[in-house]
């Protein structure tokens, strides 16, 4: 914990979501690549991946991945799911990237509107659309394009970007800061913490958890971190951690027989802590029944909510 600044700055989680191909990725690199002090691992949760950190002298970006959110045709059409809805809570703001160089030539508002409109009826927060690919637009399209758009949704603003070159994407940042809160960095500016590392460890024990039990038991789980020991001498991490569960009968299901599903979930996060800290890792799991953990303000407040 030596470089958290105490200082205020603009700080918030920003989702990034989109269509398949539309160019997250790249746009993710070239922000980093500008700007980035620190990246932090990808751990995919079924909540919110942390895709990246954006550090400027006087702001942090955190933009996370929100699953359920991507808008394929599919999920347009249907009600967005209830992960999608909970994922987009404490979102200071929505980055929707479309690429703007496949849209057909005569997008109409009706036609975007039905292909996009349900999904930003429900988003409350600023949303802002980024027309990617511009590097491969007749310029002379993109005025009608933002026209278009402009009809399907009061956005905070629509910006032309080519996540590739780099164009338009100060636009973005300054954008951004105009929407985020004053406050504190989520992350260090520099390096990461324990406490991140810590809290990165449990989501990817979480996340296998989820991967490897299926049906009720994802919404049912926590994961607590009760000693993370780093030793430099031997180079290794040992991690001992609790996954709470909130019924007895889900015991059985997360261990397995002969405690094979714990030692399946196990070996599959500490791969990915190893990943993570680029150390090898001993990773320890108990399971135990914590009934209505959910409703547990004392326990909630030790996972971090
Ligand atoms: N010309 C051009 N190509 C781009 C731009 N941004 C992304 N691409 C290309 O578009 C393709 C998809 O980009 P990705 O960044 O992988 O898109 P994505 O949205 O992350 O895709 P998924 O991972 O499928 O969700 C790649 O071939 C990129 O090189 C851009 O601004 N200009």
């Amino acid at each position: 914990m030596d470089s958290f600044s105490t200082d205020t700055v603009r700080s918030g989680m920003v989702a990034l979501v989109g269509p398949p191909n539309a160019g997250k990725s790249t746009l993710l690199n070239t922000l980093l690549g500008q700007k980035i002090s620190i990246v932090t691992p990808k751990p995919q949760t079924t909540r919110n991946r942390i895709l990246g950190v954006v550090n400027g002298a006087d702001y942090q970006i955190v933009l996370v991945d929100t699953p359920g959110l991507h808008a394929s045709t599919g999920l347009l059409n249907r009600e967005m799911d209830r992960v999608a809805r909970e994922s987009l809570k404490g979102m200071d703001a929505v980055l929707f990237m479309v690429d703007a160089a496949a849209l057909p030539t005569a997008a109409t508002t009706e036609r975007l509107s039905r292909e996009y409109g349900g999904y930003f009826a429900e988003i409350d927060g600023p949303t802002i659309v980024l027309l990617n690919k511009i590097d491969l637009l007749d310029h002379r399209r993109v005025l009608p394009i933002i026209e278009v758009f402009s009809h399907i949704h009061p956005f905070q603003a629509i910006i032309p970007v080519s996540a590739r070159t780099g164009d338009g994407t100060q636009r973005l940042i300054d954008e951004l800061l105009t929407v985020l809160p004053i406050g504190y960095r989520y992350f260090p500016e520099d390096s990461l913490t324990d406490a991140s590392e810590r809290f990165l460890a449990a989501e990817i024990i979480r996340e296998k958890v989820f991967l490897l039990t299926g049906q009720e038991i994802p919404y049912s789980s926590a994961v607590l971190i009760d000693s993370f020991e780093e030793d430099d001498v031997r180079g290794r991490v040992t991690i001992h951690a609790t996954i709470f569960l909130e019924r007895a009968s889900q015991k059985p299901i997360v261990i397995g027989k002969g405690g094979a599903k714990l030692k399946q979930i196990g070996m599959a996060a500490r791969k990915d802590i190893e990943e993570l800290l680029a150390s090898r890792v001993s990773l320890h799991l108990w399971v135990k029944i914590r009934k209505h953990w959910t409703r547990d303000g004392q326990f909630l407040k030790q996972l971090g909510f």
